[in-house]
């Protein structure tokens, strides 16, 4: 049974006038960036609205009845299972007993021939399922415009240079997991998903109209919080390699799912991270006398292996355990 302390809030900040395309030069950016920084020291999450990003048809054509991710969730498991990956938590996840959770993941979704492939393997009678694809694609294509929008707000925060975020950009993986929770059918909160962190920069996540999603408040100290997430707004968390990158500037929330009631929850995280090769480490301009390096230089694939393995996925200080150089959270 989950601790029933969900007193916690978490800000909700308007992207309303920004624009992605004229980045800082553009009206509101830097109000936005200072808000959106202030809660990612403090919380590592936020409640990002941004009204007009995706087409309420889209959204309801991906998370509403009926639509993409229910669609692909009622396939049979065998079918499901069809999603593998060499590298862990890239494939299908389910059929964990006494967890009401399976879960999909497409990598590289912001690629239309990466979404046909997996497309194919899950409708291969009839070739993919091209409106599947169609909508699918067009929705991972407008959450990253809101993940780029707010990665480059956090590195612009802490000083990278412009050279930096270009690099940053070009070496970035995305993955887009799709998650159907099982309603308990009762007023009692089930855990979905257990508290962990994410080892992401970003994730963006959306839902059908179910809350689920908890995340801890004030890093560690406010209790929980369950964002009521509004149309149009996105939860912004942030992961393990966004906190080394800022040198422990930006937060690494623990998180969960907590079920109640009687309808099936669906939710769409877009994750971005380093790709596999990437040495992650702080960037120079948040290293200094002051506040020397806090995590050793690790490569991310590596981190990402070590996260997954039996003895260490319940774990919820990974990271401080990997690569931690002086141990304060
Ligand atoms: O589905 C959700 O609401 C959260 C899932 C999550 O935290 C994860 O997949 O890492
Ligand atoms: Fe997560």
């Amino acid at each position: 049974m989950a601790k029933a302390n969900t007193h916690g809030s978490i800000p909700r900040i308007d992207f309303a006038g920004i624009d992605p395309a004229a980045g800082a030069r553009g009206g509101s950016w830097s109000t936005v960036r200072a808000a959106a920084m202030d809660a990612l020291r403090e919380h590592g999450c936020f409640e990002a609205v941004m009204d007009g990003l995706i087409a309420p048809e889209l959204s309801a054509a991906v998370l509403g009845p009926g639509g993409a991710v229910e669609s692909l969730l009622s396939l049979p498991v065998s079918t499901k299972a069809r999603n593998t990956s060499e590298k862990p938590y890239r494939g299908y996840v389910g059929s964990i007993p006494g967890l009401p959770y399976e879960s999909l993941a497409i990598v590289d979704p912001l690629s239309p021939d990466a979404v046909r492939a997996f497309a194919e393997l899950m409708w291969p009678d009839t070739g993919g399922n091209a409106s599947f694809c169609a909508s699918m694609h067009a929705y991972a294509e407008k959450v990253a415009v809101l993940e780029a929008v707010v990665r480059r707000m956090v590195l612009e925060s802490v000083g990278a240079t412009a050279e930096y975020i270009e690099k940053n950009a070009r070496a970035t993986s995305f993955k887009l997991r799709l998650t159907e929770y099982v309603a308990p059918g009762t007023a009692y909160g089930r855990v979905g998903l257990p508290a962990h962190r994410d080892t992401s920069f970003l994730a963006v996540l959306t839902q059908n109209d179910i809350d689920g999603v908890e995340v801890e408040c004030a890093r560690g100290d406010g209790g929980w919080a369950r964002p009521a997430l509004a149309p149009g707004s996105f939860l912004i968390l942030a992961g393990d390699t966004f906190k080394v990158l800022t040198n422990g500037q930006v937060f690494n929330p623990l998180h969960r799912v907590v079920m109640t009631g009687d309808k099936t929850r669906y939710s769409s995280i877009l994750f971005s991270s380093p790709n596999d090769d990437v040495i992650v480490r702080a960037i120079d301009e948040a290293v200094d006398a002051d506040h020397p390096a806090a995590y050793k230089p690790f490569e991310y694939g590596e981190y990402v292996v070590s996260c997954y393995k039996p003895e260490n996925l319940r774990h919820t200080k990974k990271l401080e355990a990997f690569a931690a150089v002086r141990v304060d959270g």
